[in-house]
């Protein structure tokens, strides 16, 4: 039984993935040694059978030294900071990761099996020890429009995203929550008073969210509720955020296209958006056709490409009903909808999908990953 090492398993993103583990039985097929970088030594969560009983120093390179496999979620500075000496000391076991920092390294691959499977085998008999989990706004639309792209179809892509507070991290998901609750408590007198005047109303939410009281630590001074954030992460080259190029570094990565912005790579640009959500990214879609492929093929395409995308009908209620974060969350489901063709022509496709971030967007590609290891 392979010894694997999880670091970062109380986190949000560790959380949902220890649930995803459990639900699939996952802990029944290794020898868990459970890692800590505030607690270790004490007691290690009881709900894998075959786990030492205490936490062990995540930063502890000869305990780390010992593992086959090595699973975190515990964030981009730790990464940055033991996985170089990890290597160093000599360790050769598999490095499975959620953060960023690897991820575009010559030898590492970025994880979205439903979708690069082939890519994963290919480095596995290469002898790749690093498999990074994809950036979650990039996964959740490979997975919805994945069939497309290994059909050889796209010529680019913009996508225009609404990004959940979550993938900002968990004490942002609280602020949101706080700031809606802060807009509620400035109105609710009026509320309650059916003859007050919207305006009224309007005008005491649009100061509360102003206010320098509002809670905005989190957002960087900006109020989400009621708003949105029209800037995800860091400032990078040509007016991008670092958020919108990595969905075409990202995304020809993990397709084992030639480099972004290199010839034969598929250009993949466009606006990220901070929106209200709690946990699910949604992104509309501007797609570019190499030909004018009909509909009902282009529908049939997408919806056989994996076991969790849906397509949902071009129709008011259907959309309603099943394309929201509301309907998505907590899901592996990946719905894609709203297709139809462009008024610009037969060949540009508008398509819109949703998906939760934390599954899909962040711990699934990485359990299962662990599983693709476990089963070579
Ligand atoms: N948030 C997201 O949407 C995505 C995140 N990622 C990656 O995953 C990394 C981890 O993200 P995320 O899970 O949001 O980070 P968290 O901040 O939720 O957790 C990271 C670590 O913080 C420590 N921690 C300190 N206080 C607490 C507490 N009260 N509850 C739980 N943990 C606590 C834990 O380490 P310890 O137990 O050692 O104290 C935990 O492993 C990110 O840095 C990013 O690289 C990837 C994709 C999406
Ligand atoms: N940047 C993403 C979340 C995230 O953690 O992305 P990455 O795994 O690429 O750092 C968001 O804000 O929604």
């Amino acid at each position: 039984m392979k010894r694997v090492g999880l670091v970062g398993w109380r986190g949000m993103v560790g959380s949902v993935l220890m649930q995803r583990m459990q639900a699939e039985n996952d802990f029944a097929h290794i020898e868990a040694v459970f890692f800590s970088t505030s607690n270790a030594g004490g007691t290690a969560p009881s709900f894998a059978p075959n786990a030492e009983p205490t936490l062990k120093n995540a930063f502890d390179i000869d305990e780390l030294k010992k593992l086959d496999v090595i699973l975190t979620c515990q964030g981009g500075d730790y990464t940055n900071e033991v996985f170089p000496k990890l290597r160093a000391a000599g360790w050769n076991g598999y490095w499975i990761d959620a953060a960023s920092s690897l991820r575009m390294k010559d030898d590492s691959i970025i994880v979205l099996d439903p979708v690069n499977l082939n890519v994963i085998k290919d480095g596995l008999a290469k002898g790749v020890k690093n498999y990074i989990g994809g950036n979650c706004t990039v996964s959740l639309m490979l997975m919805g429009l994945g069939g497309l792209f290994q059909q050889g179809l796209v010529e680019w892509v913009s996508a225009m995203t609404y990004q959940a507070a979550s993938g900002a991290g968990a004490q942002n998901m609280r602020e949101l929550l706080s700031q809606m609750g802060a807009l509620h408590d400035a109105v609710k007198a009026e509320l309650a008073d059916p003859a007050s005047a919207i305006l009224d109303i309007d005008r005491k939410v649009a100061e509360t969210m102003r206010a320098e009281s509002f809670p905005t630590k989190n957002f960087r001074n900006t109020a989400l509720a009621g708003s949105l954030i029209p800037w995800i992460d860091v400032p990078v080259e040509h007016g991008q955020s670092k958020e919108e190029w990595k969905g075409g570094a990202e995304c020809n990565k993990i397709l084992g296209n030639p480099a972004f912005r290199s010839a034969g790579s598929i250009p993949i640009d466009g606006l990220c958006v901070r929106i209200g959500a709690m946990r699910c990214h949604s992104q509309g879609l501007t797609i570019k056709l190499k030909r004018d492929v009909p509909l009902d093929e282009v529908s049939d395409i997408i919806a056989k490409a994996n076991d969790w995308v849906k397509v949902v009908p071009n129709e008011r209620e259907a959309t309603e009903k099943h394309l929201t974060p509301a309907a998505v969350t907590g899901t592996l489901t990946v719905p894609v909808g709203r297709l139809h063709k462009l008024a610009m022509g037969g060949d540009y496709l508008g398509a819109f999908t949703v998906g939760d971030q934390l599954l899909w967007g962040a711990a699934e590609p990485l359990r299962r990953m662990l599983r693709i290891l476990l089963a070579a």
